[in-house]
């Protein structure tokens, strides 16, 4: 067979970037993208895609039209596609068996029941959300108790390594592609397939081929590995601030041994996104479920750092600002997770954001790129002690830093856009209420400049002269 058309269900912040660059490299492919929601596909056709991604804009406006297409005629897509990509959601589940750290694959199921139901013709499946290892079983169940006359499918695990904010070079220039398949003729002839749609741009070189279970477990333990990485520089961060070291100072000289690398060794706030915390529970789930506590407890213990973390930071700016934010001010600058999104989910300027509302402050916030309405939805609901009308009347949301910061008690930095590197802090001083503080929970400020112009500052990873805590003045330890 020969992949001419392509179908992805879910058009997400992985099937859209995706099925889109698949279409740039691929002009000889129709690849179209649906999703269940209307509204996502309307805005997948409109100028305002549904989500910020450098470079995005650009590749849609290319191929949409032409060998490119958002629709919600799931079936006629399913009908036509040779291989289907399965890109759909695969949240934790919030109730019943497993509640709190296994995936929930009913999203997963549904898309093998749609594709069982629609299919009239042989299909290559092919797991792209991430997901425990083994559910390609679950896939392979459904289409093969609920198989037509003459229809064969081969499923093939596909997962995505893009990272939020560098989708597009992540895609186009691929560390690695991972394709993992059955172990007979047909399971490797389909995976030979998917290959050479990739190798349209990717090096052969640079797509490894594995057996379905090795590539279902190698996403689980690439976030794994990665959200390790940042949760052992965050406990070095608390190191650092009680004993004087700098934990940038830390990171560039383990980051400088070749067997480390430098790279995700950036103490901050703590890890967000919809991933990390998410495959980690899942596999921590998986490794119960396996009987192997021991190794369970290992990787909870990178969650349990990052929660440690988040706290330790909002607890910070409740001491410095004499143990009491009611009524106060607190300008929150950034509320995506990272720079250069406006995903906001799992963000940690949300822990602190509702921390700081339930200890009674007035938030003022102001994010690039997170719409409004977003920025309400993730503050009220859920676990929220105060009812959402409450919440809503202490919380502003600001087009502009300045707007935020003026009258404010603090500012509180939670997400690195580089805008905020550029900001007139001189001007922001003579606006803010004194003593005015600043906590950069990104260590991206020129901190030195910002305790020249009078501000009380502080940081991640690093004890400044002039910090203004009352727990760090005169002591050796920090919270
Ligand atoms: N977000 C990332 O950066 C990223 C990166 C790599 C892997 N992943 C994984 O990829 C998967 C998708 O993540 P996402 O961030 O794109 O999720 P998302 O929530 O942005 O998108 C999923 C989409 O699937 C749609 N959907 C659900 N069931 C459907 C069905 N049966 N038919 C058609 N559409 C359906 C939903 O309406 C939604 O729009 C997850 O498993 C995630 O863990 C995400
Ligand atoms: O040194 C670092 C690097 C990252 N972060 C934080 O970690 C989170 C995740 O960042 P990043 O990994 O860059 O973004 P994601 O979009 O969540 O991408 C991760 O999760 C995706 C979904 O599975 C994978 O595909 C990617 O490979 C993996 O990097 C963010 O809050 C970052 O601010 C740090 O605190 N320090």
């Amino acid at each position: 067979m020969v992949i001419e058309k392509i179908c992805c269900l879910g058009a997400g912040y992985v099937g859209g970037p995706t099925c889109s660059v698949i279409a740039l490299k691929c002009p000889n492919i129709k690849v179209t993208v649906c999703d269940k929601s209307t509204e996502r596909i309307n805005q997948w056709n409109s100028d305002k895609l549904p989500i910020y991604e450098p470079g995005l804009d650009e590749v849609v406006k290319q191929c949409r039209g032409k060998n490119l297409f958002f629709s919600t005629d799931i079936a006629k897509s399913i009908q036509e596609a040779d291989l289907i990509f399965i890109s759909v959601n695969t949240p934790t589940k919030t109730f019943g068996n497993g509640k709190g750290r296994a995936a929930d694959l009913k999203y997963i199921e549904g898309a093998a029941r749609m594709i069982a139901d629609l299919a009239t013709s042989n299909k290559i499946v092919v797991e792209k959300s991430t997901v425990p290892v083994k559910a390609a079983e679950i896939i392979m169940k459904i289409l093969r108790a609920n198989t037509k006359p003459g229809v064969e499918y081969q499923i093939l695990s596909n997962p995505e390594f893009l990272a939020e904010g560098t989708a597009i070079v992540d895609l186009v220039e691929a560390d690695r592609v991972l394709i993992g398949g059955e172990d007979t003729p047909e399971g490797q002839r389909a995976v030979q397939e998917l290959c050479w749609v990739y190798e349209h741009w990717i090096p052969a070189k640079n797509i490894l081929t594995t057996n379905t279970w090795s590539s279902e477990l190698s996403k689980l333990a690439a976030n794994a590995f990665l959200a390790q990485r940042i949760s052992s520089i965050n406990s070095l961060s608390a190191v650092c601030e009680a004993t004087g070291a700098d934990v940038s100072e830390v990171a560039r000289a383990v980051g400088r041994d070749s067997r480390i690398g430098p790279k995700f060794l950036e103490a901050s706030i703590g890890f967000g996104g919809s991933c990390f915390q998410k495959d980690i529970l899942n596999l921590i789930y998986l490794c119960e479920c396996l009987n192997l506590s021991e190794v369970a407890a290992y990787w909870q213990q990178v969650v349990n750092l990052n929660d440690y973390q988040k706290t330790r930071f909002t607890r910070k700016v409740i001491e410095s600002l004499f143990n009491t934010v009611t009524d106060k001010k607190i300008a929150i600058l950034g509320f995506s997770f990272k720079k250069n999104t406006g995903d906001t989910r799992e963000s940690p300027a949300i822990y602190v954001c509702k921390t700081l509302l339930d200890e009674g402050a007035k938030l003022h916030i102001y994010d690039p790129k997170v719409e409004t309405d977003q920025i309400y939805y993730e503050l009220t609901t859920p676990y929220v002690t105060n009812e959402p009308e409450i919440v809503r009347k202490n919380i502003e949301i600001h087009n502009t830093a300045y707007s935020a910061v003026s009258g404010a008690h603090a500012l509180v930095l939670c997400t690195e856009w580089d805008e905020f590197k550029e900001l007139d802090f001189k001007k922001i001083y003579e606006v803010m209420m004194k003593p005015a503080y600043i906590f950069d929970g990104r260590k991206i400020l020129d901190h030195e400049q910002l305790i020249n112009i009078g501000f009380h500052v502080q940081t991640i990873g690093k004890r400044l002269s002039r910090t203004g805590s009352i727990r760090a003045q005169g002591s050796q330890t920090l919270p």
